[in-house]
């Protein structure tokens, strides 16, 4: 069996990418955009082609470059393809659930790969059951992909609006037929995805704006919330299938998720990053000799309390390159050890210091527990941990599977307990306000903050009373 982390996955997310270009070797650009969004996702990835009568897909379990080891198909002559990192939400991780899915239907052939995690999964795969849909995945996205190819409508963008209507949620998603691209994301915009121009004159869709800079493609703007993109040789065009009452972009991407040379919504990830650090200095004044990170989740946070603070910033703690996120699950004997192997102490840097240690997150508690009795070890005089996420207490339905909510420490116990679980002096938690303040570029009402306060902006999947989500196996 397969684990995503040493701690269960918990943080994850996915990442596409779809290119439309006619002098560009296809299959070689997508590999580098996917090289680009691996930190979305890395229990399996995959390409789809098109050689212009044919849609081919290429995927396999793992990291893409394991997927490509044995190098990156030859091109085939065709100008469109879309790839996926991904990390599964619905549907386990296994290589019958890799995407892009490439499906014939009555339209002709059609590929697709999808960020997020649909919230009416169970209705709908009851409803295509009863009419006799069979299934070869148990992923949300093969419910989209057949909601597309059952539709009557008589275009594809026609049939895509009408089935986005269908389906509740977060879906940031990029699709092909053979002749053209689309992009497509949720009405409340829960998940990234940005447009940008190669410099061929071609076009590239990707979750996050550094997988355009990675191909050297200039980013042109957001797909809108609600928004149908199509790509041909007519150039591009803009749809619209529907409305929510209020943009919702995730608050974790900016904290967490997204790379920090990311623009997502004309919110640049690091510089919002380095606010959190700020925040978080005005929120607390901590009275310390030195911040330090835990690399890399928490670097830029750490680097804008020191500069806030004019507290030194140094590295504590240096973590281990080769650490893959495919890791076998350690026994809870174990934990501390692997702990260890990913991260260590430099003990001249922390030897009787007063530190502020700062993390992206508190999960279960596990890291930062064992952390800290590795800066006492060290000779750590004391430990102030600053977290830029404000306590995690409810689950995630939009495509992070952050943990049952029985397995959220910040569920059960109040900010106290948790420090004293955790072994530091000191613990703050970045507000709710704080952490919207450093986050400009976004209204504080059109960041979905429900993981922390509980204001779910859709209907949510019924649970059982472990808080545990609806699967489809
Ligand atoms: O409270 P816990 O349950 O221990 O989880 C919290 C930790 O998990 C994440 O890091 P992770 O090690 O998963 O990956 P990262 O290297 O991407 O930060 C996060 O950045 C915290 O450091
Ligand atoms: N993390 C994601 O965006 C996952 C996408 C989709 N729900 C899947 O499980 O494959
Ligand atoms: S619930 Fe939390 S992790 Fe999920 S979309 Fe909202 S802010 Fe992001
Ligand atoms: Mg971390």
């Amino acid at each position: 069996m397969m684990y995503d982390s040493i701690w269960d996955k918990q943080h994850e997310e996915c990442g596409v990418i779809g290119i439309f270009d006619k002098t560009l070797d296809i299959p070689r650009y997508l590999y580098w955009g996917l090289f680009a969004l691996q930190h979305r996702g890395q229990e399996s990835g995959g390409i789809a082609l098109t050689d212009g009568h044919d849609i081919h897909t290429y995927r396999g379990m793992g990291l893409i470059s394991t997927v490509f080891e044995k190098g990156v198909p030859e091109d085939l002559g065709g100008h469109i393809g879309i790839g996926h990192v991904r990390y599964s939400t619905t549907g386990s991780n296994n290589p019958r659930n890799i995407q892009p899915l490439a499906v014939y239907s009555s339209f002709g052939q059609i590929a697709l790969a999808h960020n997020g995690n649909l919230t009416n999964t169970r209705e709908l795969r009851e409803e295509l059951d009863a009419s006799g849909v069979t299934f070869q995945t148990t992923m949300d996205t093969e419910l989209i992909v057949n909601l597309i190819s059952r539709s009557r409508q008589n275009t594809i963008v026609e049939r895509i609006k009408e089935s986005m209507n269908r389906i509740q949620g977060a879906f940031s998603i990029v699709a092909m037929t053979k002749d053209r691209l689309y992009g497509i994301r949720d009405a409340y915009g829960f998940r990234p995805l940005c447009i940008g121009r190669t410099t061929t004159g071609g076009w590239v869709i990707a979750s996050e704006t550094c997988g355009l800079d990675a191909l050297g493609a200039t980013f042109v703007r957001d797909v809108q919330p609600g928004e149908v993109v199509e790509i041909s040789e007519d150039g591009v065009k803009s749809y619209f299938y529907g409305k929510a009452d209020r943009k919702q972009v995730c608050s974790f991407e900016y904290i967490y998720f997204a790379r920090p040379d990311s623009v997502i919504d004309g919110q640049d990830i690091y510089q919002a990053r380095l606010n959190m650090g700020k925040e978080m200095w005005n929120e607390t004044q901590y009275d310390a000799d030195l911040v330090i990170s835990v690399p890399d989740s928490g670097n830029t946070a750490a680097i804008g309390y020191s500069m806030a603070s004019g507290i030194p910033f140094n590295h504590g703690l240096i973590k281990n390159r080769y650490m893959g996120r495919t890791f076998i699950k350690p026994n809870q004997k174990e934990r501390e050890l692997a702990v260890r192997m990913k991260l260590n102490v430099v003990k001249s840097v922390v030897q009787g210091k007063r530190i502020v240690m700062v993390d992206d997150s508190i999960v279960r508690g596990t890291t930062s527990g064992i952390i800290c009795k590795m800066l006492r070890e060290a000779g750590a005089r004391e430990v102030y941990m600053c977290v830029s996420a404000p306590p995690i207490m409810y689950s995630c339905f939009y495509g992070i599977d952050t943990s049952v909510r029985k397995e959220l420490i910040a569920s059960a116990l109040s900010v106290e307990e948790i420090r004293k679980y955790i072994g530091v002096d000191k613990l703050h938690f970045i507000s709710i306000d704080g952490l919207c303040r450093a986050i400009p570029g976004i209204p504080k009402e059109d960041l979905c903050l429900a993981c922390f306060n509980n204001d779910y902006p859709t209907d949510i999947p019924v649970t059982n009373e472990e808080g545990e989500k609806y699967a489809l196996e």
